[in-house]
Formats: C-alpha cells, structure tokens, sequence
C-alpha cells in the first residue's frame, strides 16, 4: 500500500512528508521511502502558529483560519510527493501542534490534552484520498501521555537481535525509545521511552534571537562549537523538576519555550556568558539532560544510539553526547541503520495511519505513553464519496 505520512514539529519549520510503500502485517512490517521532502510554511502563518504555541491572545474565529490554512498546506504537500510517483492509497497526518499538556492530577479530569492544527476532514476532503488523523487523542483517553507515539514504529525497525539501542530524536523537543535486545526473553516487556526536554528549541530560539531572525538554528553546530559550555549553569538547569521526573513523560514548548530560554539568558547574562558561550552551554544542556535521563531510568547505557531528527545533522551535539556517554555507546543516525532520519517521523506517520485502516493495529505502547491500555491510533476520514467497503 502507498501512504504518505505528513508532520510539522514542534520547531515549526515545515511540513516533513514523505511517500512511502507499506507491506506485511502488524510489527512485520516493510516500510520503502519513496520520496521525502519538507515543505516550508508561509512566513506569515509561521508567525501566526508561533503565537498560538506562545499562547498570544486571539479569538475562536482566528484559530479556524490558521486551522483552514495550515490543513491547506498539508493538502498540498500531499499532491506534490506524489508527484511522478505512483498515487497514495492513505495519508496519515500528524499535523501542527499548538499546546500540549501532559497529564496531571491537577487538571480537572486528570487526562492530558494535546491539540493539532489542520484536521484530517479537511486534507481528506481536498486531497480525495483518505486520511488519518488527530493521532494522539485516544492514547490520552487511555490516561496516556499521548506522546512519544513513534516508540512503536522504532520497535518495529530498528530494534536488534543483541544490542541494546536507544533511538534518540533530536527535533525541538527530544525523545527516546530504548529497544532491549529481541533474544532477550520478555524483551517487549523491557522497551521504554519518554519525551527527554529540549532538543533544538532553546538553542534555535537564542540564535533568532542573536540574528534578529536572519538565521533559524545553529548549522552543524558550528557557532556553539566555538564557546566554552559553562557546566555549573547546566548543572542548575538541570534542577528542573522534568528531568527527574520519572517516565511516563512528555513535555513541549509550554515548558521549554520562549520564556524559558529568557530566563537562561538573564542568568547566563549575570554570569558573564557571552553569546557564543551560552550557545554552547544551551548544547551542552541537551547532551547532559539525554545523558542525566538515560542514567536515571534506563537499566543500562545503550550499545548503540541511533539519532534522527534535525539536531542528528548538529556534529557538536553529537559530539558531547559521546563525551558524556563514554567508548562504549556507539554513535550513528538512523540512516546507518537504514532509516532515514530527516522523516522518520513523516514515516511513522504514514505506518501509523496503514495500522489504523488497514489493519485495525494498535499503535501506541503503553510502557511509553503511560496509557491503560492498547489503542488504536487516529480518527479516519474517508476519501469524500468513498465508504469503508468499497
Ligand atoms: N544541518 C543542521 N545542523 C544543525 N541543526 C540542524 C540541522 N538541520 C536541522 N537542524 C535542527 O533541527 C531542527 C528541526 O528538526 P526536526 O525537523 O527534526 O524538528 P521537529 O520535527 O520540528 O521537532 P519535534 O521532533 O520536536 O516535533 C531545526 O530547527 C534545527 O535546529
Ligand atoms: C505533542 C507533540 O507534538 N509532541 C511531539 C514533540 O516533538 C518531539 C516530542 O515532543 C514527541 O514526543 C512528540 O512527537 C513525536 C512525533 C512522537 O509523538 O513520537
């Protein structure tokens, strides 16, 4: 089956879609990329997106527009991946994350709330082909996170007959799953994950920040590379009641945002960082949260970390997650694996949604997301004159 997987992340620098063809069955699974791309947005709704994220005030009518618009743009991200390849049979879309709120015994009901821009109907209704969506709202049913929904989709390609690995997203936010080797018995047992906190968000936020805009994040790593990480100030930063936080957990830009990476810098500022050195120090945060998580909750260090996600392609990231880790985890994308690591979570996506209406596969993995139990994933939006029996 052809299926396309679509999602805009939480750093909001596009839409990732990617066409890929799907056969076999349940976690049997093999998963072709045909084609993946990222579409960027209009300057303007970006903006407008940002602002809903950043909470700025704004009126019921305001959000369907952005709604209507970002679902527009979905839809035809859609047309163009196909384009010379052969049609889509599904399209699974993730959509545009506005808030996330993790769930908490705090909130009225006690469920968490995760709400995504660009709804299913409309991409299904301009598109003509069906479509899967609003993913996470069952697992949060369920008294799950509702994230990190892509821990089924690692179990299912990535994990290996001996070695313990961890798949480590670096988009925004983080997220990890840890795969224990399959010849271990009751291995599906052992798997977890959780969302790990910053990934590139904060360090994306403070180059804008120091390039009035002209430039989104750090290529390569390259300007953090040239500072000194000042290690007391991510020790404090550490401090942040997330990070000891046992799994299940999720987190967004609600915590780690903008407010967030002022406060950093009024401190780092106090103590005499200069722009560079707090780069690097904002880097050095990421590594050493990954690194603080992984040695409080995993039952060992992974023989090999398989990084996807834009901060994969951040060589200095990378090189201070294997300074924190040790000789003895193994570094390397996903795509050394054969996963391709800019859209595997456009690919996910894509898997997701043929699980939900091809298979009625649950997608989630409770020991992840926290849920009661297994669900299956995304509402389905029929192809507009088609019915589920056709
Ligand atoms: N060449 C590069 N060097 C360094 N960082 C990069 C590079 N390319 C992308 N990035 C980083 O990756 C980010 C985008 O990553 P990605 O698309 O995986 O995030 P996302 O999907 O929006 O986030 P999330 O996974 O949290 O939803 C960019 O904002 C940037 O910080
Ligand atoms: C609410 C939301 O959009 N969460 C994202 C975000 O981006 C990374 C991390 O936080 C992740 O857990 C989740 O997305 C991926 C696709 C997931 O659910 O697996």
């Amino acid at each position: 089956m052809y299926c396309i997987g679509l999602i805009s992340g939480t750093s909001v620098d596009g839409i990732d879609a990617c066409l890929v063809e799907i056969t076999g069955s349940g976690l049997d699974l093999r998963v072709d990329l045909l084609r993946g791309e990222t579409y960027g947005y209009p300057t303007g709704l970006r903006q407008q997106i940002l602002d809903l994220c950043g909470g700025k005030p704004t009126s019921p009518e305001a959000i369907a527009l952005v709604d209507d618009n970002i679902a527009k743009e979905f839809a035809q991200a859609a047309q163009k991946i196909q384009q010379s390849l052969p049609p889509a049979d599904l399209i699974g879309s993730h959509g545009q994350t506005i808030f996330h709120r993790p769930p908490n015994a705090e909130n009225s009901l006690s469920l968490g709330y995760s709400w995504q821009l660009g709804r299913g109907e409309a991409i299904a209704s301009l598109t003509g082909l069906t479509t899967v969506s609003n993913f996470r709202a069952a697992d949060i049913a369920a008294g799950g996170q509702g994230a990190p929904l892509v821990s089924k989709i690692d179990v299912c390609l990535l994990s290996d007959q001996d070695e313990h690995r961890c798949v480590q997203n670096l988009g925004g936010i983080g997220n990890v799953t840890y795969l224990p080797p399959r010849s271990q018995t009751h291995w599906q047992e052992k798997i977890c994950g959780w969302d790990t906190g910053p990934a590139n968000v904060l360090v994306d936020l403070a180059v804008q920040k120091f390039t009035r805009g002209e430039k989104t994040y750090d290529q390569g790593g390259q300007w953090a590379a040239q500072g000194q990480p000042r290690q007391a100030l991510v020790d404090q930063w550490l401090q942040e009641p997330f990070f000891e936080q046992c799994p299940p957990k999720s987190t967004g830009r609600e915590l780690f945002g903008a407010q967030y990476l002022d406060n950093c810098w009024i401190e780092a500022q106090r103590q005499g960082l200069n722009e560079t050195d707090f780069l690097a120090t904002l880097t050095e945060f990421t590594a050493r949260s990954v690194v603080t998580e992984y040695q409080r909750f995993l039952p060992q260090l992974p023989d090999r970390l398989l990084l996807c996600g834009g901060g994969a392609h951040n060589l200095y990231l990378r090189e201070r997650l294997q300074y924190h880790l040790g000789p003895n985890t193994k570094i390397q994308r996903t795509d050394d694996v054969g996963l391709n690591s800019d859209f595997k979570e456009a690919i996910a996506f894509a898997v997701l949604a043929y699980w939900r209406f091809q298979e009625q596969f649950p997608g989630n993995v409770p020991l992840v997301t926290g849920a009661s139990q297994d669900c299956l994933l995304g509402d389905i939006h029929l192809a507009p004159g088609r019915n589920r029996f056709d």
